[in-house]
């Protein structure tokens, strides 16, 4: 049997099962909460785009946008696969070189990169930064020729679009803190610093328009915007970009309202707008970079807890207390994100109440799942969140001092242990006395 429009089967037993794994069974092994992953679906989501622009026959290049979900084994999967990485942070950067990410394939990317970032990104020779404003462009300038170094560069712009999502991911928009604005011309700026640099290997334009995005036009559009730009620094630089990175942000299912995009029509379908601009343009074909984070690892993921505290507001509400929360998942809190969830134990019986998933933080918002159709439930019941595999563990926090949970793969029908749970002693460990 599969779960209703999600990627899982359940198994005799009536359990969820993940990667042809017992998922109750999984709980119990390793405790809960407990993030656990399907491999293959995060090898299938790669490939998706990977193999797409291989059939195809147009060079570009994909980049894994590693804050969906960075951990050494998550990021060693994404270089099994081949693809390229994108960093935001030292932390990130650092993650991906112990994984011994072959560094010429990662990009760097933040609207704030610190000169300690930007001398680690230097120093060990990575691919590609993206430039995000003009103190960076100075700081890059410098750094490189203190250290005799050329550096490929990509300048984030934002196109000015507002995408159907929540305010807080949109980030195309004019009034935005990342990326260089082309309608006021400081992008034309911008370029006209970098591309006769002696150390800056200017590559092209990187625009990147929010996340969670349903609407392939959105990006189209922002597509366009930047060959209209392009169009401009041609006529005035004579001036064609080796690179189009046209950034992340495809939606996918978190419940029945979402309709995810296809990766394979997508990707074909900004080939061939692409395609379509550069003949216009009569320039040679670009490389196209795409960068997907939440399509990658997001539906790859699920959420194990262990119901406990229940109460009842008789005409009211239902509550069903489990074992984490905002803690281990930020997103509802945060952007009312909806989720669908079943219980993992019962997960072929008939449904047969409406109930409100409760974490266990002190904060009445800490609320996983407002309205959730659920068979009878009992405590110690598994309770099993859908669709938590990107921007959950890498959003999980200490509040209240709750240790992070472990993170677990599956393939080939074994689990293994990727990320340790949090001990107490963690929590503690950079404290100091004060007596
Ligand atoms: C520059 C950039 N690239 C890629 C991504 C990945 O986005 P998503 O996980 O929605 O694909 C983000 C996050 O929104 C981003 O800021
Ligand atoms: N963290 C966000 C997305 C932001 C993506 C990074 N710019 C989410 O959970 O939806």
């Amino acid at each position: 049997m599969i779960i209703d429009n999600h990627p899982f089967t359940v198994n005799e037993q009536g359990h969820l099962e993940i990667g042809g794994l017992d998922s109750v069974t999984l709980a119990k092994k390793y405790g809960t909460p407990l993030y656990v992953y399907d491999v293959q679906m995060i090898r299938d989501n790669c490939r998706a785009f990977v193999n797409t622009f291989q059939n195809m026959g147009v060079t570009a290049k994909v980049a894994y946008a590693s804050k969906a979900f960075s951990s050494i084994a998550m990021v060693q999967v994404i270089k099994q696969e081949g693809m390229y990485l994108d960093v935001v942070s030292e932390g990130e950067l650092y993650t991906a070189l112990h994984a011994g990410y072959p560094t010429e394939k990662i990009h760097f990317h933040g609207n704030n990169k610190s000169i300690a970032e930007l001398r680690m990104a230097i120093e060990h020779n990575i691919g590609c930064i993206v430039v995000d404003n003009f103190q960076e462009i100075k700081h890059i300038r410098s750094l490189l020729k203190t250290y005799d170094k050329q550096m490929d560069v990509l300048m984030r712009v934002t196109p000015g679009i507002e995408s159907k999502t929540h305010h807080y991911i949109m980030t195309g928009n004019e009034d935005s803190k990342f990326g260089f604005n082309l309608q006021n011309g400081q992008a034309e700026t911008a370029f006209l610093q970098m591309h006769n640099d002696p150390y800056i290997r200017f590559q092209g334009l990187h625009c990147h328009i929010g996340s969670q995005i349903f609407e392939t036009d959105r990006f189209i559009l922002a597509t366009s915007v930047l060959f209209q730009e392009l169009r401009t620094w041609k006529e005035r630089h004579g001036y064609t970009p080796n690179v189009l990175n046209l950034g992340g942000g495809y939606g996918i299912r978190y419940t029945k309202d979402d309709a995810p995009i296809s990766y394979a029509p997508f990707v074909e379908e900004l080939v061939n707008e692409v395609q379509k601009q550069v003949e216009a343009l009569a320039i040679p074909m670009p490389e196209i970079w795409l960068e997907p984070g939440r399509a990658i690892a997001g539906n790859a993921g699920i959420t194990l807890y262990t119901v406990g505290a229940m109460k009842e507001i008789p005409g009211i509400r239902n509550y069903v207390a489990v074992d984490g929360g905002m803690t281990d998942n930020l997103r509802p809190a945060l952007y009312q994100a909806k989720y669908e969830a079943v219980l993992a134990n019962k997960a072929a019986a008939p449904t047969e109440t409406n109930v409100s998933i409760a974490g266990k933080c002190c904060e009445s918002g800490d609320m996983l799942i407002w309205d959730l159709p659920l068979p009878h439930v009992s405590q110690n019941d598994i309770l099993a969140v859908f669709s938590t595999g990107a921007y959950g563990y890498s959003m999980a926090n200490h509040y209240n001092r709750f240790a992070k949970p472990a993170v677990v793969f599956v393939e080939n029908g074994e689990d293994k242990l990727v990320v340790q749970r949090e001990t107490y002693q963690d929590i503690i460990r950079h404290d100091l006395s004060y007596e």
